[in-house]
């Protein structure tokens, strides 16, 4: 039997098709799964456990589709540098010093954040998976993993990368109870030759998974692209097959408008990195004009160490705002879509519409609780104004993923908070910088 849990007494922000906001509404899970979504019921006798709300916001817990959780080790160590400069300078160096020790208390740092933070779900891209995944497991919460493949490597490492990859995908899709997936992730077209990408598109053809690629990042992959190859990202990546997989493209900043024809007729998703590709000065993707074409665009805060932090709600803000200040338009991006971004499209990004993204029956319970009794979220006649334009991840008390609380009242339930603090400082003494 199934523990019965029903949240009692809150203001439930379902994320549903018709947006609808619940008040003095309550979410009942058996398990794992959403059995009911409606008011308090007066009666609530059936259930195990009753939990009251008192009118705190009850959301979706939100979906970061873009990041690399082990460099939060490396958060701050370089700052105030363009991209290309920033990896091949200092990320790469120092990642090459990485054990899988260092990818683990990275990996902690950083699920610590974004449990604290209402994340419930991640896409993670990077190498020593096994340890992002054993910690996923461990945490309780919900990620689709990628062993991210660079090839500027020679043919015999690149097979090794592969081999790996699939291993990994073997050993992890579907596991620690539906919680963890995988997608195949060749890292960028710039990093990785045509036939490399080719092969990487065959395995997941073989294994079902999606693809998940870094593209159309700056304005100097594009020209390179165009010099390598004659065309841009966009028709070098649908030449070489990817699209004709499920895809979720990392950043898609520098787009023409006939490029997002071509993103849209393959239902390609895309992840926002929206304050990665300012502090990296990459650009403005054009959300607007690829929101408007029907492309589920969700966001993704890249690593800390582009962003410096892994807290959504600054991208949620950020989405909603910076798109209608470059576009003079006060109506792009408005607060009902930035928060579907977060969540329901998000949902689409990890390929997983019909379990994750709002408040539903028969989803999962991925449920995050906003402490609603603060000023800022006062006069409380708006609550999805509210949670887009006022909250932040400090507010969130209460991270539930899979009907399993992993943060109850600000108490970390499934980490370690202070050895992970110590560990994590640990890692990044040993390195040689
Ligand atoms: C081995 S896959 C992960 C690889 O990606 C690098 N990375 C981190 N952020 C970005 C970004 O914004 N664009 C491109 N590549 C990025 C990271 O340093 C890892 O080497
Ligand atoms: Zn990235």
């Amino acid at each position: 039997m199934q523990k019965k849990t029903i949240l009692t007494h809150a203001t439930v922000i379902t994320a549903n098709d018709q947006n609808e906001v619940i008040q003095d509404g309550a979410v009942g899970y058996e398990g794992s799964v959403i059995t009911y979504v409606g008011p308090t019921p007066e009666d609530v006798s059936g259930y195990d456990e009753v939990i009251d709300l008192k009118g705190d916001y009850l959301l979706p817990g939100l979906i970061n589709t873009h990041g690399h959780v082990g460099m939060s080790l490396l958060r701050g160590y370089a700052d105030d540098l363009p991209l290309q400069q920033w990896l091949e300078d200092k990320m790469w160096p120092l990642e090459a010093q990485f054990t899988s020790e260092h990818v683990k208390w990275g990996t902690y740092i950083s699920l610590i954040e974004m449990i604290r933070t209402g994340t419930t779900t991640f896409v993670d891209m990077y190498d020593h998976m096994d340890e992002v995944a054993k910690a996923v497991d461990a945490s309780g919460m919900r990620a689709r993993l990628c062993r991210g493949m660079i090839g500027l490597c020679s043919e015999e490492e690149r097979q090794a990368k592969l081999h790996d990859a699939v291993a990994f995908a073997h050993d992890w899709h579907n596991q620690a109870n539906g919680r963890i997936t995988v997608m195949m992730a060749p890292h960028a077209p710039y990093t990785c030759p045509p036939s490399f990408i080719s092969q990487i598109v065959e395995k997941a053809e073989e294994l079902d998974l999606p693809i998940h690629i870094h593209m159309s990042e700056t304005e100097w992959e594009v020209g390179q692209n165009v010099q390598d190859y004659g065309v841009r990202p966009v028709a070098h990546l649908e030449n070489l097959g990817v699209f004709n997989r499920p895809t979720l493209l990392a950043h898609a900043v520098h787009l023409t408008d006939e490029e997002i024809d071509v993103l849209a007729n393959y239902h390609v998703k895309v992840s926002h990195n929206v304050v990665s590709n300012l502090k990296l000065a990459s650009g403005v993707a054009p959300v607007p004009k690829m929101l408007a074409k029907g492309i589920r665009v969700s966001l993704g805060t890249d690593s800390s160490a582009s962003n410096n932090n892994l807290n959504l709600f600054e991208e949620l803000k950020l989405a909603a705002i910076l798109h209608k200040g470059v576009n003079h338009d006060p109506v792009a991006v408005p607060a009902e879509e930035a928060l579907r971004m977060a969540t329901r499209y998000g949902a689409d990004g990890v390929f997983q519409p019909e379990a994750l993204g709002s408040i539903e029956t028969g989803k999962q319970a991925d449920l995050i609780v906003l402490n609603s009794r603060q000023a800022h979220f006062h006069p409380a006649h708006n609550p999805v104004s509210h949670v887009v334009y006022a909250a932040n991840g400090r507010d969130v008390t209460d991270t539930i993923v899979a009907g399993t609380f992993v943060m109850r009242k600000g108490e970390l339930l499934t980490v370690d908070e202070e050895r992970v603090i110590f560990e994590a400082n640990r890692m990044f003494q040993m390195l040689k910088r």
